[in-house]
């Protein structure tokens, strides 16, 4: 098994002989592109979230950061589905979140409850026995922890107990994998992972990111996690940024454009500067800078090129042919797959192939 550790799917086609469980290879996850747009949201008479946009496609990882209490996990409640919306849509692939679609997305809070007195391995097998389908054979069942295990990194201490406050056990960044092994166990599409690197060290921290970045792109899982004060290395590791600031959006794109975007609007950082340090500095100064910052975002917006109405076009373009065309299970015409984009194409592919 060790052999196909990091896989591809073709891959597993290739070594069928393993006898990948049949979680893998018969129920081949669907790969999710989450977009969300307008997200609006108050809890009593006050608003959280105003206005939230934001996509990230399969195999990317999205980095939502921002001051404490600027809604950050409130925004992962909203896309698990746990918090109503007072407006806006949260689209996976081409359909609204709804209760089909929240099988298919895993949610790691920052905290989880184990029994003390158990090893890992132990509440991974009981998780699993728990939480995977009764077609899984026990063996499947125990064959897919051995790679959760594997996907984890988390060899080392499969037998050592959980343990708490009075008795040692995992340290806290295998405690952090370990949470997150459970949640792997479901085989889901979407992860949503608040703070997953909160209370590490820097290594612990670089080294857990490093293997979501890893997982996301090799098996296709699209990822979102709130960061509290990356270090520019992990910052570099995410492909997207969501940066809000009062619950508005002070930065949405590309992790790489976000000094260029701080540029543009008259603050460069200095050579050498962790960019994740200068941007919260930046949101966390006065509130006029704030709201410079908010304005600039805004007007990003209305840009003809601004990502994510053209990721939601492209979703809903494709879906409107193929309905008006070809009903419910088309077959998609060359023209058509020809004229979108080559990442909407391949996302089209992966799903529908
Ligand atoms: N149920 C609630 N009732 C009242 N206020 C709430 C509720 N949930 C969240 N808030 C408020 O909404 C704001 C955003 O909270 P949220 O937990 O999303 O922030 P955060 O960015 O994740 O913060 P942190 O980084 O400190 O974890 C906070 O000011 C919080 O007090």
């Amino acid at each position: 098994m060790s052999s196909v550790r990091l896989f591809n799917w073709s891959n597993v086609v290739e070594t069928s002989a393993v006898h990948f469980p049949c979680l893998i290879t018969d129920h081949r996850p669907l790969p999710i592109h989450l977009a969300f747009r307008g997200l609006t949201v108050s809890v009593g008479q006050r608003q959280i979230l105003q206005d939230v946009d934001g996509w990230v496609r399969p195999g990317q990882v999205l980095a939502v950061m921002g001051p404490s209490g600027c809604g950050k996990t409130t925004l992962l409640n909203c896309l698990s589905g746990r918090l109503r919306l007072d407006s806006g849509q949260i689209f996976l692939n081409r359909d609204l979140l709804c209760k089909r679609w929240r099988r298919k997305i895993c949610y790691v809070l920052q905290q989880d409850i184990f029994f003390p007195d158990l090893t890992l391995r132990q509440t991974l097998e009981y998780t699993a026995r728990l939480r995977l389908p009764d077609s899984m054979s026990h063996s499947q069942k125990m064959q897919y922890v051995d790679h959760i295990i594997d996907v984890l990194e988390l060899q080392n201490c499969q037998d050592t107990i959980i343990g708490d406050y009075i008795k040692r056990g995992l340290s806290g960044g295998e405690k952090k994998r370990a949470n997150i092994a459970c949640e792997l166990l479901t085989n889901p599409s979407l992860m949503l992972l608040d703070e997953p690197t909160s209370g590490l060290d820097s290594y612990a921290a670089h080294s857990l990111m490093s293997t979501l970045k890893k997982y996301a792109a090799s098996e296709g899982k699209t990822i979102v996690v709130t960061l509290h004060q990356p270090s520019s290395q992990i910052f570099h590791l995410c492909d997207k940024l969501l940066l809000l600031s009062a619950g508005q959006t002070a930065y949405f794109g590309d992790t790489s454009r976000v000094v260029d975007f701080f540029s543009s609007i008259g603050l460069h950082i200095m050579p050498h500067y962790n960019p994740a340090d200068f941007i919260l500095e930046q949101i966390k100064g006065s509130s006029d800078m704030r709201d410079k910052i908010i304005a600039a975002a805004k007007e990003e917006r209305k840009n003809k090129d601004y990502p994510t109405e053209l990721q939601l076009n492209d979703c809903i373009f494709i879906q409107d042919k193929l309905e008006g065309a070809h009903g419910p299970y088309p077959h998609l015409d060359q023209d058509t797959l020809n004229s979108v984009e080559p990442d909407v194409r391949k996302l089209w592919l992966d799903t529908h192939s």
